[in-house]
């Protein structure tokens, strides 16, 4: 008997804080003392027809024996011996669905509603009634279907609304709120709706639910619970999602891998979770399931039979709230258990199949996924009997890695063996007794306690507290008390009703309670309807209160707006001047910057500057240095030219010197000459010619005798005296003669100019020089002065000889002419030339005479 305390309605300001407990997995493993041995019972099918022979006797209803037939291997060795094999129970060929559901199935669904994990394998060869056993048919039905119809008519008052709980896809569940999961269930009705989805339902299995289903005790009726199917296939060691949803159906399945979650629990990862409310839903969600598998075999080629199917029934529970409405919202309360129907793949050997190809590689991975969780079970059963830690291989294959939870304690496993007493399969047969036997000595650790218990603080029983106080609420109303449904309305922190007295909720007690529960919601309506008359009293002032302070309010607000706007336009103002000032701000950073350029600028230039002086004083003093070096070297070449010049001219003075010399003993000798001849007759020719000889030497003799005979003879004791003061000179110059302007002019002192000159001009004492004047013209049109000059000697006849000693030539050249190089030189020559003539000349000058007499003869 059952019995719970009924409280008041909580108000929603009442503090409601469970103290929150360790989750139930992390004690689990701490908390497993008991082990229970893996439950291994053994089905036998009916033969097929009734001509064939049968191999099996069933000795009781836990042991069955194998009787060898002739075709056996081992008939001989066994010596027709048979053998027998001991189980938790035999299921003999006239045993109904029924029977093996409640001996077999049944205790893990009863597990399952109380939290436990529980796992159902059916194992035999191809044909033995696996999938008749897990599965059934149209009116046999299995232990999937039975187990969906026992558990969800024990659930269904307490199921959760759907989309309440929500698979997070890391094999947890989140729990949503009433109004998501509304919102959930909303897009799902409008998705069905657009499908128009045919209800597919397996209309084998799910046309005829059991009418006798029992219902499980275990059950909390403080909690709400929901059902979840996956459907995964495991075929050539792959797992495949037979509810993954696809949009296309030809499409192959995506393989998807096992992972372990948080808990440590194994899963396969992303597998489609689907929330059933009903076994119709469940079982088309299974037949859906059946569909993609049919197709995906027709896609690989396969067959059915060659893969394990694994079909999951997860039952997630978590407690309700105070009012025993809706969960709570904290995904640690949340209890989540399964139970997995496996139907294991044929367990037949390849020898007796002939099977080749991709038959043989099918039967090669069932095998290997059987004989793994044969060794598996084998190395358990040796840890447990040598208390060995020898590592299990879970891992080798998917199958047992799916499963390495259950085995390893954190559920109950069981097992069907299926055998068909055909003795064609009693090498077979043999085969799985003999692994069925070993199983079952494997132990699984209990997992206790199966459930966790909360001390959630919350009240036990309050779900039905709650319907019951809704009960009486109903008869209260309907017995006129209209403010009946006001009861729950609560007065808040102002009034407080009187508490409920305390009520045990037990079966038997209900009309009882009903009514004392009744006395007091009349005696709390009463009380109510004071407190609330108090309440409009009290509330009129409060309202009043409210208005004041309203218009107060509005007063305030008014005056906060003006000045709320007078703050606003300082903050705009404000506003600008900050921009402001962030422009300006900006603008002394950019010349700040500019200016730090400039100053880094300046300072390059100086370096810059400075490396240039240097070089430029490094120039300078090389300049100087050159200059010095350069002066040096000048002065040195010139006195070394002032040295070689001053020789020469030291030569050249000596030369003149000489020369000077040889012309005054010249002179000497001359002059002597003329000394000692002078009154000594002889004709001045001889004179003239000794000098010429002297001086000439070398004149040709034709020259010679042509001068002799043109000079006149003179006598030159009658020269007339030279001394200073006494020298007067004859200028005869022709009237045509232009004044050259020369600068040099040639000097006379006392002298007489004439163009024509007469006798007496020349014979007169006073004349003692006489100076020829001619001009003319030369080749090139220059104009040339030439100047004969003489002494004037007195004959002895009483007249005057003219004896020229020197010739004066001056050339003018015109400077408008154009230079030519030619005539210039030829210029030259000419000059040189007449000087070398004058020279010649002078002579034939010097020997030439004029002979004039102081009578009026001239003779020229
Ligand atoms: N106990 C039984 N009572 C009546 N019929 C049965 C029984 N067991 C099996 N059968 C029938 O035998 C046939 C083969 O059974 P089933 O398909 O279940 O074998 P299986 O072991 O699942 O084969 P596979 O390994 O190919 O899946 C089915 O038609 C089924 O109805």
């Amino acid at each position: 008997m059952k019995s719970s305390k009924m409280r008041a309605p909580a108000t929603p300001l009442r503090p409601m804080l469970p103290p929150k407990t360790p989750k139930s997995r992390q004690n689990s493993k701490e908390n497993l003392v008991q082990k229970d041995p893996v439950q291994v019972f053994c089905r036998i099918r009916p033969l097929q027809s009734e001509s064939d022979l049968s191999c099996i006797r069933v000795v009781s209803s836990s042991t069955v024996a194998l009787i060898p037939p002739e075709s056996a291997i081992n008939y001989k060795i066994s010596n027709n011996k048979e053998t027998q094999y001991v189980f938790k129970h035999i299921f003999d060929v006239d045993s109904s669905q029924q029977e093996v559901f409640c001996t077999v199935a049944q205790p893990l669904v009863e597990g399952l509603i109380k939290g436990r994990n529980g796992l159902l394998f059916s194992y035999g060869v191809t044909g033995s009634g696996k999938t008749y056993t897990m599965t059934g048919n149209k009116n046999y039905r299995g232990i999937m279907p039975r187990c969906l119809d026992v558990l969800f008519k024990t659930i269904s008052d307490y199921q959760a609304k759907k989309f309440v709980f929500k698979p997070d896809r890391l094999n947890g569940f989140d729990i949503l709120t009433e109004a998501d999961a509304m919102l959930h269930r909303q897009t799902e009705i409008n998705s069905r709706l657009m499908k128009l989805e045919r209800k597919d339902t397996d209309i084998e299995i799910a046309s005829t639910a059991s009418s006798d289903v029992t219902i499980l005790s275990g059950i909390d009726e403080d909690n709400s619970y929901a059902v979840f199917i996956t459907y995964v296939e495991i075929y050539n060691n792959n797992c495949y999602d037979l509810l993954e949803p696809s949009n296309n159906r030809n499409q192959p399945l995506q393989t998807k891998i096992v992972r372990e979650d948080n808990n440590h629990n194994m899963f396969v990862h992303g597998v489609t979770e689907v929330e059933v409310k009903s076994v119709e839903e469940a079982l088309n969600v299974f037949h859906t399931g059946q569909k993609r598998k049919r197709m995906g075999h027709t896609i690989l080629n396969a067959e059915s039979s060659r893969s394990h199917s694994v079909f999951t029934i997860r039952l997630v529970q978590a407690p309700v709230d105070i009012n025993g409405e809706y969960v709570v919202q904290d995904r640690d309360k949340i209890t989540v258990s399964q139970l997995s129907l496996v139907d294991l793949a044929g367990s037949e050997r390849t020898n007796r199949t002939k099977n080749t190809g991709q038959r043989l590689r099918e039967a090669g991975n069932i095998n290997n996924s059987l004989m793994t969780l044969r060794s598996c079970l084998e190395i358990l059963r040796e840890n447990l009997l040598n208390g060995g830690n020898k590592k299990v291989p879970y891992r080798d294959t998917k199958l047992t890695h799916l499963f390495k939870n259950y085995f390893d304690g954190e559920g109950q496993v069981k097992m069907v063996v299926c055998v068909n007493p055909r003795s064609d399969d009693y090498d077979e047969s043999a085969h799985v007794m003999k692994f069925a036997e070993i199983t079952q000595e494997v132990q699984i650790a209990r997992q206790t306690p199966i459930k966790p218990t909360f001390d959630n603080g919350l009240t036990p029983g309050r779900r039905r507290a709650n319907q019951l106080f809704r009960q009486a609420m109903q008869v209260l109303e309907e017995n006129g008390q209209e403010d009946a449904q006001n009861l729950e309305i609560d007065l808040g922190l102002i009034y407080k009703l009187p508490s409920f007295s305390d009520f045990q909720l037990r079966n038997d007690n209900m009309n009882d309670i009903m009514k004392e529960l009744m006395i007091c919601l009349e005696d709390r309506i009463r009380c109510r309807k004071r407190l609330v008359e108090d309440f409009d009293v009290r509330q009129k002032e409060v309202r009043q209160l409210i208005y004041n302070l309203e218009s107060e309010n509005i007063r305030l607000k008014t005056e906060n707006a003006a000045v709320t706007a007078t703050l606003n336009q300082d903050r705009e103002r404000m506003k600008v001047l900050e921009t402001k000032i962030m422009r300006y701000e900006t603008t002394i950073d950019t010349l700040n910057r500019r200016i730090r350029d400039k100053d880094e600028h300046i300072s390059q230039m100086e370096t810059d500057l400075n490396e240039k002086q240097h070089q430029i004083n490094r120039k300078e003093q090389e300049k100087e240095r050159q200059r010095r070096k350069f002066d040096n070297k000048m002065a040195e070449e010139h006195d070394k030219k002032q040295r070689e010049l001053e020789n020469k001219l030291g030569e050249q003075k000596r030369k003149m010197e000489s020369h000077m010399r040889t012309q005054e003993e010249k002179l000497r000798l001359v002059t002597d000459i003329i000394n000692d001849n002078e009154f000594k007759a002889g004709p001045v020719s001889n004179l003239i010619h000794q000098f010429n000889a002297h001086s000439e030497g070398n004149a040709p003799q034709s020259e010679r005798k042509a001068r002799t005979k043109t000079i006149a003879m003179t006598n030159p004791r009658h020269r007339r005296s030279k001394s200073v003061g006494n020298e007067g000179w004859l200028e005869h110059r022709a009237p045509s003669i232009a004044h050259p302007g020369t600068v040099l002019q040639p000097y006379y002192n006392r002298t007489k100019t004439v163009t024509s000159p007469e006798m007496k001009d020349i014979t007169n004492n006073r004349t003692s020089r006489y100076c020829l004047i001619t001009q003319e013209a030369d080749t090139d049109g220059e104009l040339e002065t030439k100047l004969y000059k003489g002494d004037v000697i007195p004959t002895k006849t009483g007249g005057a000889q003219v004896v020229f000693d020197d010739i004066e030539c001056l050339t003018q050249q015109s400077p408008t002419a154009s230079p030519n190089t030619s005539r210039k030189r030829k210029s030259e020559n000419e000059r040189k030339t007449p000087s070398k003539k004058s020279h010649t000349e002078i002579g034939a000058r010097c020997s030439t005479g004029i002979e004039g007499h102081y009578s009026k003869k001239q003779r020229v």
